[in-house]
């Protein structure tokens, strides 16, 4: 059985009973997503991460979903990427083609990969100038108190070490506000070349999901969601604040072990 609550002004909790049921939860979410966005503006555009995220993502590839969601409106980032090429095994694209994109009738042009031929620098410009086309064509919205991009729904992993995309802890990475994309060269987690989405653009998003699951991560979650003292004001996954849009954690019970004084309905 699910838990579900909000708690403080860290966004939704929900806590599912065992993977298959969060993988559904996740599934129906995205589904519904897509739906309203397609409905309010005709297309719907998500980022995805890397990792164990897409795993979690499966169901969306079987019925109901790969019959009932309108795949040919979805326009497809990522919110992070390894500078690696396309069919390279840490590739975030490639692990999202495998597990996903291949299995349901996206438009292959609606796919915003980056370019793996060029620098981490390169890379993350050529892919901000991306973005800024689309929003300029209204693909991707704008947001209406920055010049941000507005992603219908951003989706992100967190790592045990509180890292969401590739922002990671104490990195100065944290602090670009003039950039919609940047790059890094020294991720502490390999591969060390990436690209990532921004602070402002996450919290631009209409919409955002944080999926996390395991023992492992609990600590972080604790201290991305609960009140601690002392606040860890550099762990990136509490630095996830959408301005004017909704946050959601889909967690498993052992992501959610050390969270303070659970209370909520069932
Ligand atoms: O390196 C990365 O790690 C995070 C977390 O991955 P997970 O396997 O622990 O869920 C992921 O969200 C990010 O996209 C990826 O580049």
């Amino acid at each position: 059985m699910a838990l579900s609550g909000v708690k403080n002004d860290r966004g939704e909790l929900r806590i599912l009973e065992n993977l298959d049921e969060l993988r559904t939860d996740l599934a129906d979410y995205i589904a519904e997503l897509s739906e309203a966005a397609v409905k309010e503006r005709g297309v719907f555009a998500i980022a995805l991460s890397g990792g164990s995220l897409i795993g979690l993502m499966g169901k969306l590839c079987e019925a109901p979903y790969n019959k009932t969601v309108d795949w040919a409106k979805w326009y497809i980032f990522w919110a992070d990427e390894r500078v690696v090429a396309k069919n390279h095994s840490d590739s975030n694209y490639k692990l999202a083609k495998d597990g996903i994109l291949s299995k349901v009738p996206i438009v292959p042009s609606h796919v915003h990969s980056i370019n793996d031929s060029v620098s981490a620098e390169e890379a993350a410009d050529e892919y901000m100038f991306v973005i800024r086309q689309l929003v300029k064509t209204r693909m991707v919205s704008v947001s209406d108190i920055s010049d941000c991009p507005k992603f219908d729904l951003i989706l992100l992993g967190m790592g045990p070490d509180g890292h969401i995309a590739s922002l990671f802890p104490n990195h100065a990475v944290l602090d670009e506000t003039d950039e919609w994309v940047t790059f890094i060269t020294d991720s502490p987690k390999p591969p060390p070349e990436r690209i990532t989405f921004t602070l402002p653009v996450i919290n631009s998003a209409s919409n955002v999901a944080i999926v996390v699951t395991g023992e492992s991560k609990a600590e972080a979650v604790h201290l991305a969601i609960d009140n601690v003292e002392p606040n860890c004001p550099s762990l990136p996954a509490r630095l996830v604040q959408p301005t004017k849009g909704k946050l959601v954690w889909f967690l498993d019970k052992p992501a959610a072990s050390k969270l303070d004084n659970l209370q909520f309905s069932e």
